[in-house]
C-alpha cells in the first residue's frame, strides 16, 4: 500500500488549479454567515435558543455534544429547514428570495450526505456540476481532480450504496467543493475518514481558508479543530456558551470543551469490568 500523505505545496497547486476557473463575485459580504437570533423546536423540545453567529473567512469550528444541536443549526443555515423564529442569511441573501443565488455560492456536506445512491461516485459528481452551472467538460476536469485527490479512485465506478462509509463522505465531500464555493458548511468532514484523507481535508480546508472561503464545520474531533480552526463555537442546552480563537486562548480546545460540557467521570457497570 502507498501512503498518499500530501506535502502543503501540491494541496495548494491543486487548489489554484482546481478553483482557479470559476469565478463568482469576490466580496467579503458575499462570504458571511449571518444567523440571527435563530430558534428551532421539534415538538416540545427546543433545540436551539436564539442563535447568534456571524462567521467570516476562516475555519469556524462548531462543537457540541451529542444532540447539541449542530447539525440542526447547519440545516438552518443550509437551508434545508427554516428557523421557528430568527433568520439566516448567506453573502446577505435570505433563502426565501435567493435560494438559487445562494446555492451557487454554497457548498455543504450534510449529516446525511445527500449522494444520489443508484449513482457511481463519478456519475454523483457529474449530476450535480450543471446544478452549480458548470459545463460538462468542466465538472468531468473537477470531478477527475477531486477523486484522484481525495482518494476515491478505486470507488470511482462504484455505486454509493456499496461504497465504504468513508468513500461516500468523501464523495459528498467531493460535492461540496466542485463549484468552490466561497462558503461551505461541513457536517462532520472528519468523522470516519482514514488519518491519510484527514490530513488531506484538513491542508485542503486550510488553505481554502486562507484563500478567503469562510468554512463552518463541527466535529468532535477536538485535536483536529485545535489544529486547523482559528475559531472555535461551543452548542449547550441550545444556546452559544463560548466563541473563542484557539490560538489566542491560553487553555486548549479540550481544556474550554470540558470546562462546559463538564469532565466525564463515569462508572463502569460492575457485569463490564470482570
Ligand atoms: N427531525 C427531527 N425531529 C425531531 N427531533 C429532532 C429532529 N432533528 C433533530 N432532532 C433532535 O434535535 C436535537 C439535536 O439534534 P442534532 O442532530 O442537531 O444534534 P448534534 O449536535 O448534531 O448531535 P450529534 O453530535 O450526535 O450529531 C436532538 O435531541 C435530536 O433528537
Amino acid at each position: 500500500m502507498q501512503a498518499i500523505l500530501p506535502d502543503v505545496d501540491s494541496v495548494a497547486e491543486y487548489s489554484e488549479k482546481l478553483f482557479a476557473r470559476v469565478c463568482l463575485p469576490v466580496s467579503r459580504e458575499n462570504r458571511v454567515i449571518d444567523c440571527r437570533a435563530a430558534t428551532k423546536n421539534y415538538a416540545s423540545k427546543t433545540v436551539l435558543r436564539g442563535i447568534h453567529l456571524v462567521v467570516e473567512p476562516g475555519i469556524c469550528a462548531l462543537l457540541g455534544a451529542n444532540g447539541a444541536g449542530k447539525s440542526t443549526l447547519l440545516r438552518l443555515l443550509s437551508g434545508l429547514e427554516e428557523p421557528d423564529s430568527g433568520s439566516v442569511f448567506i453573502g446577505g441573501l435570505g433563502f426565501r428570495d435567493h435560494g438559487v443565488s445562494i446555492r451557487r455560492n454554497l457548498g455543504v456536506l450534510p449529516e446525511g450526505l445527500g449522494l444520489f445512491e443508484s449513482l457511481t461516485v463519478i456519475e454523483n459528481l457529474m449530476a450535480v456540476g450543471p446544478i452549480y452551472g458548470l459545463t460538462k467538460s468542466e465538472t468531468a476536469t473537477r470531478a477527475a481532480d477531486l477523486i484522484g485527490f481525495l482518494d476515491l479512485t478505486q470507488g470511482r465506478n462504484t455505486a454509493a450504496r456499496n461504497c465504504s462509509f468513508g468513500m461516500r463522505k468523501k464523495t459528498a465531500l467531493a460535492m461540496a467543493l466542485l463549484h468552490k464555493p466561497n462558503v461551505l458548511l461541513l457536517d462532520e468532514p472528519f468523522e470516519g475518514i482514514d488519518p491519510a484523507s484527514s490530513t488531506v481535508i484538513q491542508m485542503l480546508l486550510s488553505q481554502l481558508s486562507r484563500s478567503g472561503t469562510t468554512i463552518l464545520l463541527t466535529s468532535h474531533i477536538l485535536s483536529t479543530v485545535q489544529k486547523i480552526a482559528n475559531r472555535v463555537v461551543i452548542l449547550y442546552e441550545g444556546r452559544v456558551e463560548a466563541d473563542f480563537d484557539p490560538s489566542t486562548t491560553e487553555a486548549g480546545v479540550e481544556e474550554v470543551y470540558f470546562s462546559i460540557a463538564g469532565r466525564p467521570q463515569p462508572e463502569v457497570p460492575d457485569w463490564l469490568r470482570s
